[in-house]
């Protein structure tokens, strides 16, 4: 099975290099100054330059502008966007419209009523279950907390979908199984402080996610939520 991996936060040139070589399928770039892990302007391009074809480069903004997004855009040169906070369905429509990329958007989940939320966002490409962050959190992501995995079985949508907060290498395997994620996205758990991230950190996540796509970890995925796979994301 070909699990999808993100690696998101990425900030230096030496790490993202660990990440791309170790087979990350999607890297992150946080445009958000009050992220730990916010990327300028100006070291964006070279950053993101390092890429290549390697892998997919996802551009992550919160309640940004048409003018932010349009900087942030031109400088990233992102395959996707990942929306990271209030943003309306209408005005995910009309990002995507505007700007001609997919759009991957955050559903924060804290129990079985924001599974329903999920439903509003038909005008996404692609969802990203994430823990609601706790009352006075500075941001609306990267907090390293996870949510109750089982409210995913509330979720009925047909969406192509990615599992995120708290996950590390330790609980990947077990998140994967329970939740039959087809993909998964990483921050904090492959850091060793908020916003330094851990070259030995970002291998092991990496090795657990393969291990459970090759099957070595427990019982893989099952068909239904994996049906449509996210080969569209890629
Ligand atoms: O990483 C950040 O600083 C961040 C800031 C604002 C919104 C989202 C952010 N990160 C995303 O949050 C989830 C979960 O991260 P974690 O693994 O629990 O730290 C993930 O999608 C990050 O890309």
């Amino acid at each position: 099975m070909n699990l999808i991996v993100k690696i998101c936060g990425l900030s230096t040139p030496e790490t993202l290099d660990v990440a791309l070589a170790c087979g990350a399928d999607m890297v992150g770039f946080v445009y958000f100054d009050k992220s730990p892990r916010h990327v300028g302007l100006e070291r964006a391009a070279a950053l993101a330059a390092r890429v290549e074809k390697r892998a997919r480069k996802v551009l992550l903004t919160v309640d940004a502008d048409d003018v932010s997004l349009a900087a942030a855009i031109a400088a990233f040169d992102p395959q996707a966007l990942q929306l990271h906070g209030h943003e309306s369905p209408e005005r995910i429509a009309s990002i995507r419209a505007r700007f001609g990329l997919p759009v991957i958007k955050a559903i924060a989940i804290a129990g079985r009523a924001d599974a329903e939320h999920a439903l509003l966002f038909e005008a996404a490409d692609y969802l990203l279950f994430d823990a609601k962050p706790a009352p006075g959190a500075s941001r609306p992501g990267g907090n390293g907390s996870a949510f109750d995995w089982s409210v995913l079985s509330e979720i009925e949508t047909r969406k192509p979908w990615l599992l995120a907060g708290g996950l590390d290498a330790q609980n990947v395997a077990d998140a994967i199984v329970r939740t039959c994620a087809p993909g998964v996205d990483v921050s904090s758990g492959v850091e060793s402080a908020p916003g330094v991230k851990d070259p030995a950190r970002i291998a092991a996540f990496i090795a657990a996610v393969r291990r459970v796509g090759e099957g070595g970890t427990g019982s893989a995925p099952g068909p239904e939520r994996r049906a449509w796979s996210l080969s569209r994301l890629l």
